[in-house]
């Protein structure tokens, strides 16, 4: 494994760019942290730049978060998956930082860091325990890669400010170990707190208890999901199958309103 960060200088698509007129969200420094086994942190990078912030990259062995305003642990295979998924770069120097930073308590001034798990991300946030429950084989025993529908359940977090709440959005699912589960008293909670943020709608694909595709943490800085907003930020690259190029050219971009969120919601604090 090379050890190196990959570029962020990839070429965005000029004719498909959202207008990003507020100038202030390229002042927001979002951090990706890659590990050995990270796919998806170049598309994470993208969704920042596109929706108008500054994507960080960030080495899993490195200690400093060079004072990123949110983190975005992308998905992918961190170490092969092996022992179980993402129990591994749950140990990682930067993830000891990111534990730190999202569990901040104030009282230093520090406010706690925005962070979103995608994917591996979110089986990470897991196995660190900044997320409750954990993440097992889906109950097929495939490997799953489709367009799914989520409903929104939960707009108090800095990720989903701006998304409508009880509303819908496609974006890719792709994963073998997508299985959602924790104890009775922990859904229980869950759903009591509102804590539930995204939920599988159209059919569950991976037999997730309650349908949960994704959580957040007490606070609501810290939101783990399975499908990957970060594959949905282009308008026109939408699910094929969605019917009419309106929709198709709407579902493309539903995964970008995660990012400008976070965007708007950094500058405006
Ligand atoms: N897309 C991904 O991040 C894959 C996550 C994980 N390695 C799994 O297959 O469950």
């Amino acid at each position: 494994m090379a050890e190196s960060l990959p570029s962020t200088e990839v070429p965005l698509i000029a004719d498909l760019t959202p207008d990003v007129s507020d100038e202030r969200l390229a002042g927001v420094r979002v951090g990706v942290v890659t590990f050995p086994g990270t796919l998806d942190d170049r598309d994470a990078a993208r969704a920042v730049r596109i929706a108008g912030g500054t994507p960080v990259p960030l080495w899993y062995k490195d200690s400093d978060l060079q004072s990123v305003d949110a983190v975005i642990i992308p998905g992918g295979f961190s170490y092969g998956d092996y022992l179980r998924a993402g129990s591994i770069a749950a140990k990682a120097p930067m993830m000891r930082e990111v534990h730190r930073a999202a569990t901040a308590d104030g009282t230093s001034g520090s406010a706690p860091l925005p962070v979103l798990g995608i994917c591996n991300g979110f089986q990470i946030l897991t196995e660190m325990h900044l997320l409750p429950g954990s993440m097992i084989k889906n109950d097929h025993l495939k490997f799953v890669c489709t367009d799914q529908r989520l409903r929104v359940e939960n707009t108090e977090t800095p990720w989903t400010a701006e998304l409508d709440r009880g509303g819908e959005i496609v974006v890719p699912l792709k994963n073998q170990d997508g299985q959602y589960v924790a104890d009775a008293r922990t859904l229980r909670q869950l759903e009591e707190e509102n804590r539930v943020v995204f939920r599988y709608v159209g059919g569950n694909p991976n037999g997730s208890r309650q349908d949960i595709a994704g959580v957040t943490n007490e606070r609501g800085n810290v939101v783990g999901l399975m499908p990957h907003p970060e594959h949905a930020v282009e308008p026109g690259f939408g699910p094929s199958s969605s019917g009419t190029e309106e929709v198709a050219m709407r579902y493309g971009s539903d995964g970008l309103r995660l990012f400008t969120s976070l965007l708007r919601q950094i500058v405006a604090a």
